[in-house]
C-alpha cells in the first residue's frame, strides 16, 4: 500500500533533513497514527505520499505506483485514489454541504446520476444526511470536519490521509470524528493519521509510528502516544496496556516496537464502502458548536478553480495549538 525505502527529504535552505533515510511499510487495511513532536516530519511524510513533495533520496511506492517515475501529468489521476483531511477542513464557503461533496466528483468527470446517488449516501454515512443544504458556516466544527471527510471518501479512496483532523475540535467532537475514521477503516480504507491527540491514540491502540527529528524511533502495533526514551528487551505483549502506559509515564522504561509485518493480522477489506452499502452503526452525536473551531474560511471564494480537496494548498495547516497538545 505504502512503502518508503531509505527516503530522505531535506527542504532547501535547511540544516537537517525533515525525514532521514526512512524505511516504512504500511499495509492495506491498516490504521496508522503518525506521532512526534512538532517539526518531527509527520506532515512531510504525508506530503511525500501525496507527491506534493519529492524526496531527495530513496524510493516511495504508493498503491503499487513508484512515485519517482510518475509523470506530473498523471499525478491528479494518482490522487483520485487518495482521500485527504486537514485540520482546518478546507471547505468551499460559498457551496452547500452537498455541493462541497459533489464538486469533488464533478471535477473528476463523474456523471450526474452517479453524483446524485453518491452524495446523499456519503452524507448519510457521516451523519449529515439532514444538513446537506447548509453552508459550512452554518455547521459546528465537528460537522464541518464530517463534510471534509465525506468529501475525502466519496470517491471511495483506498487510502485516507489525515493531518491533525481533530486539531481544531473539542474532545467530545474529536471522539466522534475518530469513531467515523475507525468506521471508514473497518470498511476497508487504509488510514494514516498524523496527530498530537495523545488521548485518542492511547484509546485506539492501533499501530503507532513515532518520528523524532526525521527518524522513526518507534513502530509499535497497539501502541500509545507516549514517546519513548530507552529501549528495553521485554516483549510488548508481556504487560497489560495500562501497566505499559504507567511505566512510560514514569519515564522508567520504553516499550520495544512490536513488528508490524503480518498481512494476515490485518483486517480484511469488506466491500461495503466500495459498494456504497450503509454501515450498521450511526456516528456518535457528540458535535459541539463551532465556537472552538477555526472557521472553514481557509478556502476562499474563487477556490472553485482549485482542487476541491485542497491538494494545491500546502498540507501544513493552522498550528495554533500544535505542540501544546503533546
Ligand atoms: N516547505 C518547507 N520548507 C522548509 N522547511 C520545511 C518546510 N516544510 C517543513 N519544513 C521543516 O521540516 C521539518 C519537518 O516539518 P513537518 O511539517 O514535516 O513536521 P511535523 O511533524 O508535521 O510538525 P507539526 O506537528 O508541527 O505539523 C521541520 O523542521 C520544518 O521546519
Amino acid at each position: 500500500m505504502i512503502r518508503f525505502d531509505q527516503v530522505t527529504k531535506q527542504y532547501a535552505r535547511t540544516a537537517r533533513p525533515a525525514l532521514n533515510a526512512v524505511d516504512l511499510e504500511i499495509l492495506r487495511g491498516e490504521f496508522v497514527f503518525l506521532v512526534g513532536a512538532s517539526g518531527s516530519g509527520k506532515s512531510s511524510f504525508l506530503r511525500l505520499i501525496l507527491r506534493e513533495e519529492r524526496p531527495n533520496r530513496g524510493q516511495i511506492h504508493v498503491l503499487g505506483q513508484d512515485l519517482q517515475s510518475l509523470p506530473s501529468r498523471k499525478v491528479p489521476y494518482f490522487r483520485r485514489n487518495l482521500g485527504v483531511v486537514f485540520q482546518d477542513f478546507r471547505l468551499l464557503p460559498n457551496k452547500t454541504v452537498a455541493e462541497n461533496v459533489a464538486f469533488t466528483l464533478q471535477v473528476i468527470g463523474k456523471s450526474r446520476g452517479f453524483i446524485q446517488e453518491a452524495v446523499p449516501d456519503v452524507l448519510q454515512m457521516v451523519g449529515l444526511g439532514n444538513k446537506s443544504e447548509r453552508l459550512p458556516h452554518e455547521l459546528s466544527g465537528g460537522e464541518q470536519q464530517r463534510v471534509a471527510i465525506a468529501r475525502a471518501i466519496v470517491n471511495k479512496p483506498q487510502l485516507l490521509l489525515a493531518d491533525e483532523p481533530t486539531g481544531n475540535l473539542d474532545p467530545a467532537t474529536s471522539q466522534g470524528i475518530m469513531n467515523l475514521l475507525e468506521r471508514i477503516n473497518a470498511n476497508g480504507t487504509t488510514v494514516v493519521m498524523a496527530t498530537h491527540a495523545a488521548d485518542l491514540v492511547d484509546q485506539m491502540q492501533r499501530r503507532v509510528v513515532e518520528l523524532s527529528a526525521g527518524d522513526i524511533v518507534r513502530d509499535e502495533r497497539g501502541g500509545g502516544y507516549q514517546t519513548q526514551a530507552v529501549p528495553i528487551q521485554a516483549p510488548a505483549d508481556a504487560e497489560p496496556v495500562a501497566r505499559r502506559r504507567d511505566l512510560r509515564e514514569t519515564g522508567a522504561v520504553t516499550i520495544p516496537s512490536t513488528p508490524v509485518t503480518a498481512a494476515t493480522d490485518l483486517p480484511s477489506a469488506p466491500e461495503s464502502l466500495r459498494t456504497g452499502q450503509q454501515p450498521a452503526s450511526a456516528p456518535a452525536a457528540t458535535e459541539r458548536p463551532a465556537s472552538a473551531a477555526q472557521p472553514a474560511s481557509a478556502a476562499q471564494p474563487g477556490d472553485d478553480d482549485r482542487d476541491p480537496r485542497g491538494f494545491d494548498k500546502p498540507i501544513r495547516s493552522t498550528r495554533f495549538d500544535k505542540g501544546d497538545r503533546a
